[in-house]
């Protein structure tokens, strides 16, 4: 797959070379879930619109995607979009229910179930909405910063298309693991193959790094992260350089298992140049345990936007000396909540870039 589009030359690179392990002036900065409610300008324009509807709005996607990037100098853009979206073009029908969160009116009960899912999703068809908004976003940013694109992993998806929601326990999709787990490879099999796809038409369309959610990790032990994440993940990423080797491509792929700490050496060494990070990894045993083997990105508690700014700013400044500038994406350990200050969004980002210059002249 060639990339048939020109787009705008890229000014700030620092998050590439970050992912790439190159040396940068400063450590770059963005947020998961940068584009969300906690603007007040996301909540007047997404009000009385549909979730997913917005979500196959490629001009809706793209505005949203580009709103926290005219507050804060974030050194990177993530498409506006969301994980769900696979399900759906697998035939599921996903709501957005106000206050519950995804909702699944008919989630996947037994093994047979698969037999409604569209056994060979046609990716362009299905999820070329999220395509058109990349390229639209890719050529709106001017290039400004770089475009991530994303998805969620394979188990994630699964646990979701059986729980048909949130769930504290997981214990409807871990019952699937111990009670079907031949069923349970085949639909991570199935996921893996439009994932694949998925991803491939995202930098076709001018993503420009890719970040692969497996947000579930955490009610996963190692053994069964072991034989139902790991192989899936690896294996994303490995189709996917190859492919773009193939047309001479170097895009650099971020995984970001949360919760997954037990997981951290595996991770390592799975194909991905960057490992994401939850806040409950100490930055400098992350920094041992992955061996200098790849880039980090994280890891601040999302609640430590809560503290006063100069708490903040001392709060990043020891999370830099921990991980050092070289190879590090800083951001928080999962996405930031509706209820947060934009105010100290920016000092956050402020705190990245100014005290990761000064490390940097020492
Ligand atoms: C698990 C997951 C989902 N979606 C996503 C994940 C993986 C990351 C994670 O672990 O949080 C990924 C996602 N979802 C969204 C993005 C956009 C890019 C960004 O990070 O700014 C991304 C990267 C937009 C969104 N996706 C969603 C919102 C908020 C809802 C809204 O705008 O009305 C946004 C901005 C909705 C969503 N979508 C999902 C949940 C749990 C929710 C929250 C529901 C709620 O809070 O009521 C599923």
């Amino acid at each position: 797959m060639f990339c048939l589009h020109y787009f705008p030359k890229l000014k700030n690179d620092a998050f590439l070379r970050a992912c790439h392990g190159q040396e940068t002036n400063h450590v770059p900065v963005w947020c998961m879930r940068q584009a969300g409610r906690y603007l007040p300008e996301f909540r007047e324009f997404r009000a009385g619109k549909d979730f997913f509807e917005t979500c196959r709005s490629p001009a809706a996607c793209c505005e949203l995607t580009l709103q926290p990037l005219r507050r804060f100098p974030f050194d990177a853009a993530i498409i506006f979009s969301d994980i769900l979206v696979i399900p759906q073009a697998m035939g599921m029908d996903v709501q957005m229910v106000a206050g519950k969160g995804p909702t699944f009116p008919e989630p996947l009960k037994e093994p047979e179930d698969l037999l409604l899912l569209q056994p060979k999703v046609d990716v362009n068809k299905e999820l070329g909405y999220v395509f058109k908004a990349i390229t639209l976003t890719r050529h709106k940013l001017d290039g400004k910063v770089p475009l991530i694109g994303f998805t969620g992993a394979p188990w994630t998806l699964m646990a979701y298309m059986i729980e048909g929601g949130g769930s504290t326990t997981h214990s409807k999709a871990k019952r699937w693991l111990y009670r079907h787990p031949e069923a349970s490879h085949k639909l991570l099999k199935m996921l893996t193959d439009v994932i694949v796809e998925y991803l491939l038409g995202q930098v076709a369309a001018g993503a420009q790094a890719l970040q692969v959610f497996e947000s579930h990790a955490g009610c996963l032990g190692p053994v069964e992260f072991q034989e139902f994440s790991l192989p899936y993940l690896r294996d994303i990423a490995r189709k996917v350089k190859d492919q773009l080797k193939e047309s001479g491509q170097d895009v650099p792929m971020i995984v970001f298992a949360k919760d997954g700490h037990y997981g951290l050496e595996d991770l390592s060494q799975s194909h991905y140049e960057v490992v994401g990070l939850d806040w409950t990894i100490d930055p400098r045993s992350a920094r041992e345990r992955t061996g200098g083997k790849v880039s980090l990105q994280g890891n601040m508690d999302p609640c430590a936007l809560y503290a006063p700014k100069e708490r903040i700013s001392e709060i990043v400044k020891k999370m830099l000396e921990g991980f050092g500038t070289r190879g590090y994406i800083a951001n928080l350990g999962h996405g930031l909540y509706p209820d947060m200050d934009p105010e100290n969004v920016g000092a956050f980002v402020e705190a990245v870039h100014t005290h990761s210059r000064h490390l940097n002249l020492k």
